[in-house]
């Protein structure tokens, strides 16, 4: 994972996880997360859509940070790589797929919820995990316990995080950014309902304005 890219999630702070049905929903929804000043998007895998949705809205917003979640096969990180995203996560720790990864040049994200997981991690070299299931694995609390022993990873909590408690994980130092399926659902994207996908964008931006660090 390069520099720039953990620091423009850092500075993002939000990415919303986004479960698309029709790969044509991409080219608006891109277009509404750029012009809402929240460049960044998680397209999971949920959908056998997921890799033409991705593919679109990189060719029509190239400046949007993409990524693959719910990669769970080597077979999808390679789909995912090739239509645009800049890299992938899992909701958990594959050891073949983030082995594929590594050895392939795919950058990956994978997720854990245990300290054995993490150190699993460091040894690979990613310091960069995401912490699923969030809230069912103990929140914030959980979260901090967790990470103390560990200076040199960062973390990505998803799961169960929404505009009330997304303050609580940012405040942890080595919470990088979190990702949420809140700002933009599968049921406000099958309806096009806009409207309610830039109201929630506009509540994280009110949120950030507030929040130190
Ligand atoms: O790890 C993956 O790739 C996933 O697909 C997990 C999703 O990020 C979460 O399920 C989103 O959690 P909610 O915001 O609570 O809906």
């Amino acid at each position: 994972m390069t520099q720039s890219i953990v620091d423009t999630l850092s500075s993002l702070k939000v990415i919303p996880v986004i479960q698309i049905n029709r790969a044509e929903d991409a080219i608006w929804l891109g277009e509404i997360l750029t012009q809402n000043q929240l460049p960044v998007a998680e397209i999971t895998f949920r959908t056998p859509v997921a890799a033409k949705a991705i593919k679109l809205m990189h060719e029509h917003f190239p400046e949007l940070i993409l990524c693959a979640g719910t990669v769970l096969t080597a077979q999808q990180a390679d789909m995912a790589k090739e239509a645009g995203a800049r890299f992938v996560i899992s909701p958990g720790y594959n050891p073949s797929t983030v082995d594929y990864c590594l050895n392939n040049g795919i950058d990956i994200v994978p997720g854990i919820n245990n300290p054995s997981q993490i150190e699993i991690a460091l040894e690979k070299g990613l310091t960069l995990l995401k912490f699923f299931p969030a809230e069912a694995s103990g929140g914030v609390k959980m979260l901090k316990a967790l990470a103390s022993p560990y200076a040199q990873a960062q973390f990505m909590p998803t799961g169960g995080i929404s505009l009330n408690n997304v303050s609580d994980y940012l405040a942890i130092p080595q919470v990088v950014a979190c990702g949420g399926s809140w700002i933009a659902t599968a049921d406000t994207i099958d309806k096009q309902d806009k409207e309610t996908i830039v109201n929630h964008i506009q509540s994280i931006h009110s949120l950030l304005k507030t929040h130190k660090g």
